[in-house]
């Protein structure tokens, strides 16, 4: 990873602890509490007018924060409490923020919360371990509008998991960057609007924590752009096996492919051709035997599984893996495999929705993260398991979040436009990983340009546009590194 990718990363709450134990040692924590509950105040600040806040503080670091932002807002002249769960820990940063807010203390209840007009909440944030009691919950459950520190204090900061039921927040502040549970749902929802202030941590303690989950971002992977002396076969060639009776799906893989810049897209549809023929006339079609087709060594990267059936899998997947080709595979071969994982052994990328996932690994439960990364290490090829927030991971424990999508992607076939553009990245010699990545960034971003209620065949006219941009945008990054 090069070092500017660490703008990108999203440290979990354990790799919090290992970055704060490393600022410890630098700034101390308390300058950094500082910054933090001034960011909160601020926040608060520019969004609400004055009204009366109270300040739910827990017993750590959060609590802490929560004192800070609790003396900056009465600084400023707004109507403060606090309402402490536990006090902070003798001697720590927390205890100093608690002893310097001289200000109101109330109660912890839930008649304090509901006469408040903004309740700040800074009970847990990167310390939650566990569901909060119900002492906490009803509370937080009486708070008109909710402003979160760092995190609500019922969600996972790692996988945004709900720990019990709370109401959803009108701001989150968290500090650094992002973590994962912002990103993912439920978190992502929970949250309501994400500010993140910068603290002046150290990089090299957010290196320390050495973070190995990224919000999909051009930049952390780049995409080739066009070159002078390209030809079609250095811009790369796709090949997809197509099957009889469901044309259309590999119709609209093929179309993605084009769409997003590959050379030249072939479907190999044996006695099936006669179909594919009558479809766009830039696709060439070959009925040669898969056998025949393969004796070409430009024809590296092949797509297998959008519109097959079960037995087209199989007679044509464990022969392209065995030639040493770069498969993807989805769809049809996903389902082929189902039950037995392993029959997708050698294949370089594979691209499941969450049903299909189910099937091959079993149901991911809350972590998904972990899920899609265990998958990807078990089956030594790149996962991408698609969703409002598609997770993407290599077998090497990387995982990128893509929440660069809308739900006009959610419409059938779209799916098999994904696969498409990153079978087309796959044979621009993208590493995989970064493949999968960047098809999954292209296609939200050709979804979020391509109008109202788009339908499938709307996507690829905002491909070409699409990757143009993540070129510009990456070159940017790499400039500002
Ligand atoms: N990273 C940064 O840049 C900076 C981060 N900062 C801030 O620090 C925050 C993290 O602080 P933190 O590590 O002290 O943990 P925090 O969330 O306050 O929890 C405290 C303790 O609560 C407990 N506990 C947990 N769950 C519980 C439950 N359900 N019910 C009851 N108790 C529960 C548990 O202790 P236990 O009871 O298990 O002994 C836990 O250790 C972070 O979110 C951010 O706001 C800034 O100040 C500076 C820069
Ligand atoms: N609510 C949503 N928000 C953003 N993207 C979504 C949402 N729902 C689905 N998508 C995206 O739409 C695509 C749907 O693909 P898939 O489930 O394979 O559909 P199909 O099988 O019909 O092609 C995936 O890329 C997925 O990430
Ligand atoms: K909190």
């Amino acid at each position: 990873m090069m070092a500017h990718t660490l703008r990108f990363c999203l440290p979990t709450p354990a790799q919090c602890a290992t970055m704060d134990e490393a600022a410890s040692r630098i700034t101390g924590i308390a300058a950094l509490m500082d910054r933090a509950g001034w960011a909160v105040a601020q926040a608060v600040r520019s969004r609400f007018a004055p009204c009366r806040v109270l300040v739910l503080c827990g017993p750590g670091n959060n609590g802490g924060d929560g004192y800070v932002a609790a003396r900056y807002l009465e600084r400023a002249r707004w109507p403060v409490q606090v309402a402490a769960l536990a006090e902070p820990r003798e001697g720590g940063p927390a205890a100093e923020a608690a002893r310097l807010f001289r200000g109101n203390r109330v109660a912890f209840t839930p008649e304090n919360a509901r006469r408040a007009d903004l309740v700040i909440d800074a009970v847990f944030g990167a310390g939650l371990d566990r569901a909060p009691a119900d002492e906490v919950m009803n509370v937080i459950r009486e708070a008109g509008t909710l402003v979160a520190v760092d995190l609500p204090s019922f969600v996972n900061g790692k996988t945004g998991a709900a720990l019990a039921e709370g109401p959803d927040y009108a701001l989150s502040v968290t500090f650094v960057r992002p973590k994962p549970g912002h990103i993912l749902p439920p978190g992502r929802v929970t949250r309501g609007e994400l500010v993140c202030a910068d603290i002046g941590m150290p990089m090299r303690c957010l290196e320390a924590a050495a973070p190995d989950i990224w919000l999909n971002q051009p930049g952390l992977w780049s995409v080739p752009a066009m070159k002078p002396e390209d030809h079609k076969y250095s811009r790369g060639v796709v090949s997809l096996c197509g099957g009889r009776i469901m044309p259309g799906a590999t119709r609209l893989a093929a179309a993605g492919a084009r769409a997003s810049g590959a050379g030249l897209v072939r479907i190999s549809a044996g006695r099936a051709a006669e179909a594919y023929r009558l479809g766009a006339p830039g696709l060439v079609i070959d009925d040669a035997p898969l056998a025949a087709l393969l004796e070409d060594e430009r024809r590296k990267v092949w797509l297998c599984g959008p519109g097959l059936t079960e037995d087209e899998v199989e007679a044509t997947l464990p022969v392209l893996v065995a030639a040493g080709r770069v498969v993807l595979a989805d769809a049809g071969a996903l389902g082929w495999a189902a039950g037995a994982p392993d029959k997708l052994r050698g294949v370089s990328v594979i691209t499941p929705h969450i049903g299909e996932f189910a099937g091959l690994f079993g149901k991911p439960g809350d972590d998904r993260v972990q899920a899609v990364r265990d998958a990807a290490r078990e089956l030594d090829c790149v996962v991408l398991l698609k969703g409002s927030v598609t997770v993407i991971a290599a077998p090497d424990g990387r995982v990128a979040l893509n929440d660069h999508a809308t739900p006009a992607l959610a419409t059938a076939g779209s799916g098999d436009t994904l696969s498409g553009v990153i079978a087309t990245l796959l044979a621009a010699g993208m590493p995989h990983w970064e493949a999968a990545c960047a098809g999954a960034w292209l296609h939200g971003e050709a979804g979020l340009n391509a109008g109202n209620w788009p339908i499938v065949e709307d996507f690829d006219g905002h491909l070409g546009d699409a990757r143009a941009r993540a070129i510009a945008l990456a070159a940017d990054a790499a400039c500002d590194d």
